[in-house]
């Protein structure tokens, strides 16, 4: 007889005939190949992460089932059904394995014990896993401070119990012990305190997930790990996870609003943003490379007559001038085509403006990347920038883009070959993009 009445239910008969039953010995092969499929996934390597199985007999009420669970410190992959152990729905040892020779240990039931006894009568389970996927260890990480981990609009929040793709999945973390069986009391407090939840997240560590079935437990353990790893990538990706549109993290007073925070622990326990930068290209980038071509340079040669002799008396333009007259020096001492001699100042200043103009044209004929003439160049476009004779042109893209990062708390830098000048007159978003982002 496979099973006998008690207090008018029917329970798990301990016989050793019902041990040796077709429904037990099911059970002890079908964790046996779990596992080995487990190992496979990442999950119960190095001995780490465990399982356990209720014998499935419709003639018993599944809180009077037996259960089979892993021994400790196994290779989980490489177990065999005899290696399990068979235990009371109270968690008494009905059948342990035989001893093997060295260099296997002796035998001992799963240190998760304890831990899947809560969730068989907290939750009725019909299996627990436990898994030390990497993805749900690091997922704990990413906010040492963070007791929960939420997420939502993902299509694998289906396979969750109780769960649609609009709804907010909410897993509870707990912190690690030193011993699996120390969690024992957080982990109840964690399935009491969260009603909804099939599983709860050990810090650091890994994870218990629960199912009305094996099926189910496996199930949505493949979705919590798909979960947690989307999460992870999108964390990486600066992405929100928890929010419907997985935008860009937002940070709100120096913090995040992620429900497991991006970022470093400082000394007084405060989550710091990680630091990110993004450097930008001007030309091409930001801006049509047409524009440098076609407009910004154009002007710059046109210009350099008119805007030296309207600003020769001030510090900056005899700054450009000694620049200049420095690299013609050099330039003549190497004779490169085009240089011409510059006249001392006192030989007035139509002279001296007229052998500029002849040196600055030929550098920029010979589109020449040299100090003294991208300052002149950058003086010459700030001017025509300053009396809107210039104007900005960006992609239509950039605006909103330097918005999002600005607001995730990504560093904007700009940088361009042209000259500092050119862009951050280029208009007045990259202007004050790059005031807030670098002052
Ligand atoms: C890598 S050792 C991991 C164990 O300490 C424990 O966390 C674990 O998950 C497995 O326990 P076990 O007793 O082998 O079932
Ligand atoms: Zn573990």
């Amino acid at each position: 007889m496979a099973a006998v009445a008690l207090n008018g239910l029917k329970m798990a008969a301990t016989s050793q005939a019902y041990l040796e039953s077709t429904p037990v010995n099911d059970t002890r092969k079908l964790l046996s190949d779990l596992c080995r499929h487990f190992y496979g996934l990442g999950w119960v390597s190095g001995t780490g992460g465990s399982i356990t199985i209720k014998v499935h007999d419709e003639s018993i009420p599944k809180p009077q089932q037996l259960i089979v669970m892993s021994p400790s410190g196994v290779q989980k992959e490489r177990m065999v059904p005899e290696d399990m152990y068979v235990l009371s729905p109270s968690g008494c040892f009905l059948s342990s394995p035989s001893p093997k020779p060295y260099p296997n240990k002796p035998p001992k039931c799963s240190d998760c014990a304890p831990l899947f006894l809560k969730a068989y009568l907290m939750r009725n389970a019909g299996a627990v896993i436990h898994s030390h996927g990497m993805e749900s260890c690091i997922v704990t990480m990413i906010d040492p401070l963070s007791k929960e981990f939420r997420i939502t609009h993902m299509e694998m929040i289906k396979g969750i119990q109780g769960h649609g793709y609009y709804d907010e999945l909410v897993v509870p973390i707990i912190e690690n012990t030193a011993y699996e069986r120390e969690l024992t009391d957080a982990l109840a407090e964690a399935i009491e305190a969260y009603p909804k939840t099939t599983a709860v997240l050990v810090r650091n560590h890994g994870i218990y997930i629960w199912g009305d079935s094996w099926i189910h437990a496996k199930t949505q353990a493949e979705c919590y790990h798909y979960l947690f790893d989307a999460a992870i990538k999108l964390y990486q990706l600066g992405l929100d996870w928890s929010t419907p549109d997985h935008g860009p993290i937002k940070k709100y007073g120096g913090k995040t609003n992620m429900s497991v925070k991006a970022g470093t622990v400082n000394s007084n326990h405060e989550t710091e943003p990680s630091r990110r930068c993004i450097v930008l290209d001007i030309e091409g980038t930001t801006t049509p490379i047409s524009f440098v071509t076609d407009v910004l340079f154009p002007f710059a040669r046109n210009n350099v007559s008119r805007h030296l002799a309207a600003t020769y008396e001030t510090d900056e333009t005899q700054d450009d001038i000694k620049l200049l007259r420095t690299q013609v020096q050099n330039d003549l001492e190497q004779g490169i085509v085009g240089a011409v001699p510059i006249p001392p100042d006192d030989a007035g200043k139509e002279e001296v403006i007229a052998a500029l103009v002849a040196n600055v044209e030929a550098m920029i004929k010979a589109d020449r990347k040299i100090t003294a003439l991208k300052q002149l160049q950058g003086h010459i476009w700030r001017t025509g920038f300053q009396n809107n004779e210039l104007e900005g042109v960006v992609f239509e893209d950039v605006p909103e883009a330097l918005q999002k990062w600005h607001a995730s708390g990504i560093k904007v830098t700009l940088a361009s070959y042209v000259s500092f000048y050119s862009f951050i007159f280029l208009t007045d978003v990259l202007l004050t993009f790059y005031v807030v982002l670098n002052f």
